[in-house]
């Protein structure tokens, strides 16, 4: 158990998988300089060994913070995913550890949005295979299977934040939209929500991804669903690699049961630039492939960068745990001339009365105090007279269900 606050020149920062420079700007205007930087993931063994001395890590998505990893993160108060998804991170042996999970939910979805609308407008041309033939000295000149996007019927599936702006944009082009989800949504301008995946596969011209990667959406695109789509349908993915059967999508592909498809993201990614990527959709012209880099705009991550580090910062200055992904939410303002404790605890009924008992037996007086739950977890901040913060700190680790328990300030 992590018990005394930090200088925070002596707060050790992980940065890795080259977050942009934001947010070293960021944590560096916060006062915090003891950062680690690195512009790729990191081996295995590496990470352990590194991130069994950081108090703070900051990743992207090839970074696997796995339950192994995380059983060596000892020192470890936070985790800043500087991105959308946080597949890559054991949230539950996160949360069992008291570690707390940030990400940056919107930043680069109007990048990816951008992006898929790009795509389909390349695909319903055939412009990657006619791309193709010119660099080998070929001359497609032809209209036949070229399309344009006004009046195609678009079916996106999973219409969260990015799904929703893509439905926005295809219908400023024309488009015509529909969209599954699991979650009844309010869809924008004349989208409509279809009451099946099969209705959306079987209608539609073109079909995005956009689900996180969860036990509900994995393969949900399999052989059957392949099979579905209509004759001629475009299939583009930029949410999760472990979503779609790659090897169906080939197959159909190469049967012409597909006219294109555009893959983003993959079940197996390489681990750095250097390494070789394979899949079964190489060597296909009518294929853009990219290495998952729909979230890869300098904008994005500019903003992700600040957004995260932000949330890091307020964690770590006053913890505050608003938009975490693991716990339970609670903001305080500082109070002059208090010590401020951190209680992460499991979620059992008695915990706070033993806590308030203890205070009260031993006379430490209270200030402020804030508890919010989550089915497992509680998370207490209290604020106690300066005088009694180390005292308040030793009575609280005995508290049964205690999971970590730090002094802020
Ligand atoms: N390629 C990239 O670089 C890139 C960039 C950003 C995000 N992503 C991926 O895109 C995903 C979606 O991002 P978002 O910001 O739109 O997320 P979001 O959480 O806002 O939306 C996801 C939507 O999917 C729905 N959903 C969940 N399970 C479903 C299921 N089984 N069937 C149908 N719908 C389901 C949810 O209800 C929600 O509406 C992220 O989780 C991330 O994995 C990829
Ligand atoms: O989850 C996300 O936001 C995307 O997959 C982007 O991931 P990246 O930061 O590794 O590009």
């Amino acid at each position: 158990m992590s018990n005394t606050s930090l200088d925070k020149d002596k707060i050790k920062i992980l940065l890795l998988e080259g977050v942009h420079q934001s947010a070293l700007d960021a944590l560096h205007a916060a006062g915090y300089t003891n950062i680690e930087y690195h512009k790729t993931a990191l081996a295995e063994d590496d990470l352990i060994d590194k991130i069994s001395e950081a108090h703070f890590i900051g990743l992207r998505s090839r970074t696997q913070l796995t339950e192994k990893v995380l059983s060596h993160a000892n020192k470890l108060v936070a985790i800043g995913c500087f991105c959308i998804g946080t597949n890559q991170v054991n949230l539950d042996a996160a949360s069992e550890k008291g570690i707390v999970v940030f990400n940056a939910p919107f930043s680069n979805t109007r990048s990816v949005a951008e992006l898929v609308i790009g795509q389909l407008i390349l695909l319903l041309r055939g412009i990657p295979a006619k791309n193709a033939a010119c660099h080998r000295g070929g001359w497609m000149k032809s209209a036949v299977g070229s399309f344009e996007t006004r009046g195609k019927r678009l079916g996106i599936i999973g219409y969260g934040s990015i799904g929703t702006q893509l439905s926005v944009l295809a219908e400023s082009l024309g488009m015509d939209v529909c969209f599954y989800d699991i979650v009844t949504k309010l869809p924008l301008g004349n989208a409509q929500q279809v009451k099946s995946l099969k209705e959306l596969l079987s209608s539609c011209d073109i079909i995005s991804l956009h689900v996180p990667e969860t036990a509900s959406t994995k393969m949900m695109i399999g052989a059957k669903e392949v099979s579905q789509m209509k004759k001629g349908a475009i299939f583009i993915n930029a949410s999760r690699g472990t979503v779609a059967d790659l090897d169906a999508v080939a197959g159909a592909l190469k049967a012409g049961d597909l006219s294109g498809a555009a893959v983003d993201v993959f079940p197996v990614e390489p681990k750095s630039n250097n390494e070789e990527f394979v899949s079964p959709l190489r060597g296909l012209d009518n294929v853009i492939l990219t290495p998952h880099i729909g979230g890869s705009t300098m904008e994005a991550q500019e903003n992700i960068g600040v957004e995260v580090a932000e949330k890091l910062i307020q964690y770590s200055d006053v913890g505050t745990t608003i938009a975490s992904v693991n716990f339970p939410e609670v903001a305080l303002p500082s109070q002059a001339d208090n010590h401020r404790i951190l209680h992460v605890h499991h979620n059992r009924p008695g915990v706070l009365s033993k806590i308030n008992a203890i205070f009260s037996d031993n006379n430490i007086n209270i200030t402020g105090q804030y508890l919010r739950t989550t089915e497992t977890l509680g998370y207490m901040v209290m604020d106690v007279s300066s005088d009694a913060g180390e005292l308040a700190l030793e009575k609280l680790k005995d508290v049964e269900g205690t999971i970590k328990a730090r002094v802020l300030f």
